[in-house]
């Protein structure tokens, strides 16, 4: 089975400000979408929210086209930042406990992934790494054979060749069963191999969304003179102007056919569209947070 995940205006707001503000996106059932944004972007929010666990302020998430409610649906399966696992249980004990929760637990699956991951079950969770305790907690997770899961960092303590499992892992269920999967990462080099779409958010706001391969395609760096007026370049493709010296450099989101003459044309990599798009837009909109 798979289901997709829908935000219309889903906003947050606790004390200090908002957490998430009019955030609209359509996660494709069967894909796997990278969320990312700065510290405090509102990632956590709009995956507690879509979990069940954090109740909007306005708007509202739909999953597989029903709403989202405070009761957590069996179909979606949720990690959080703190993985939820107790230390003095053996990985047996973590299992049997799941399996008694959940109705659609598959044994077999999880032992696999145990093995996976070189986990035994007599091991006690205190005794396991911090890694080693994500790859549990994801198994847990995994074991009940969600539709869609909706993870927060997986990935943030392990190691690379861990790191490469767990996508492998993810991408392999996504194949095998149309899972749909929602996962927040700091770390762009990752994201891009493993995740099909993008979403950014910065202070709680979709500042980009779409599919990884077309915003990686469709967004060049255009480097020329900086004497050169940019009148040839519509401002809305210009994504940031950035000077230096003799050279002006433009991220842009869609290049023209035609360059001027001594300017040059070359692809941008994800770090450069993500950061380009957060510092653009810090300057486009500075008082968004609180307002
Ligand atoms: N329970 C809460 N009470 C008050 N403010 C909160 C609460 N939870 C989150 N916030 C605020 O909402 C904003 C978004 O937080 P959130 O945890 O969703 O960000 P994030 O993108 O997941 O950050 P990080 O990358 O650091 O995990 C932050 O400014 C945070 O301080």
């Amino acid at each position: 089975m798979s289901i997709s995940l829908e935000a219309h205006n889903a906003s947050k707001r606790y004390n200090r400000g908002w957490a998430l503000h009019h955030c609209d996106a359509a996660i494709e059932a069967s894909s796997i979408t990278a969320l990312v944004g700065p510290n405090g972007a509102g990632k956590s929010t709009l995956l507690g929210a879509a979990a069940g666990l954090i109740s909007l302020t306005e708007g509202d998430i739909a999953i597989g086209g029903r709403l989202v409610d405070r009761r957590m649906d069996l179909a979606v399966g949720y990690l959080a930042q703190e993985k939820p696992l107790y230390r003095r249980w053996r990985v047996a004990d973590m299992l049997a406990q799941t399996a008694d929760l959940n109705t659609d637990w598959d044994d077999r699956h999880a032992h696999r992934l145990l093995d996976e991951a070189s986990l035994s079950l007599e091991d006690r969770v205190g005794t396991l790494s911090g890694g080693q305790r994500a790859r549990l907690a994801l198994i847990l997770v995994l074991g009940r054979r969600p539709a869609l899961v909706l993870l927060d960092e997986p990935m943030a303590d392990l190691d690379p060749l861990a790191r490469l499992r767990v996508q492998q892992t993810l991408m392999a269920e996504v194949a095998d069963t149309g899972m749909t999967v929602v996962m927040s990462s700091h770390i762009l080099t990752e994201v891009r191999d493993a995740c099909d779409a993008l979403l950014l958010l910065q202070d709680g706001r979709v500042a980009l969304h779409g599919p990884m391969d077309d915003l990686v395609l469709q967004h060049r760096i255009l480097t020329g003179p900086s004497a050169d007026s940019l009148d040839w370049l519509p401002p809305a493709d210009r994504v940031e102007v950035r000077t230096t010296g003799q050279q002006t450099s433009v991220l842009v989101s869609l290049a023209p056919s035609i360059l001027p003459a001594h300017w040059i044309n070359e692809p941008a990599d994800l770090d450069e569209i993500v950061i380009a798009r957060l510092r653009s837009a810090e300057i486009a909109t500075p008082d968004t947070v609180g307002a």
